[in-house]
């Protein structure tokens, strides 16, 4: 085992095949969420750089919402849920994109002051498209994305030109 903490973290992360669809490569932060050293290093990589810069976190359903929830928490600001469409009672907005399998909608109520500086996170960066709608979605209800930060980019797939720039801890 690795004695530095974030190459092990990293290797926490499992590799399944062919999930959802043939083809894709998973990548499942499960088992690092489930390790307590690796979830608190992770954390505190995904804020270091925004150090007190921002109001709120934001993140997107549903795998985001568990990097949100921790990353606001260990930042001592509230979190706001992104969600898929239809499951917020009162949306404020929504915007639709392509995932690197699929079609989704996004939605946000809007219970913030206007101006609300918003550290956007997720836990993958895959072709952008999430995160890109995120962003419009924030900019469209007249709040501040003044950072945007994941756990883990797919490099190949080119996510940073399309929503970029993003601050990615872990790179494959
Ligand atoms: O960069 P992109 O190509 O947009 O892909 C990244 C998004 O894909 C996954 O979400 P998914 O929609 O599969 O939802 P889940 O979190 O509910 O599993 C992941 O959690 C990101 O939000
Ligand atoms: N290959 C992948 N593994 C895990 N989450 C993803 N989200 C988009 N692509 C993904």
């Amino acid at each position: 085992m690795t004695s530095d903490p974030l190459e092990h973290a990293e290797s926490l992360i499992a590799l399944i095949p062919d999930f959802p669809e043939p083809g894709i490569l998973f990548r499942d932060i499960s088992p690092l969420l489930a390790d307590a050293a690796a979830l608190h290093t992770v954390i505190e990589a995904i804020v270091a750089p925004f150090a007190r810069e921002f109001d709120v976190v934001a993140g997107v359903e549903a795998r985001g919402f568990l990097i949100a929830g921790a990353v606001a928490a260990a930042s001592g600001v509230g979190m706001v849920p992104i969600r898929k469409a239809g499951k917020l009672p009162r949306p404020a907005a929504s915007v639709s994109y392509d995932l690197e399998y699929g079609q989704a909608t996004i939605e946000m109520a809007d219970d913030l002051p206007r101006g609300t500086r918003v550290l956007l996170v997720d836990d993958v960066l895959a072709t952008g498209g999430t995160l890109r709608a995120a962003q419009r979605l924030l900019e469209g209800l007249g709040h501040r994305t003044v950072g945007t930060a994941v756990l883990m980019e797919l490099t190949e797939l080119g996510g940073q030109d399309v929503c970029g720039p993003v601050h990615t801890i872990f790179r494959v």
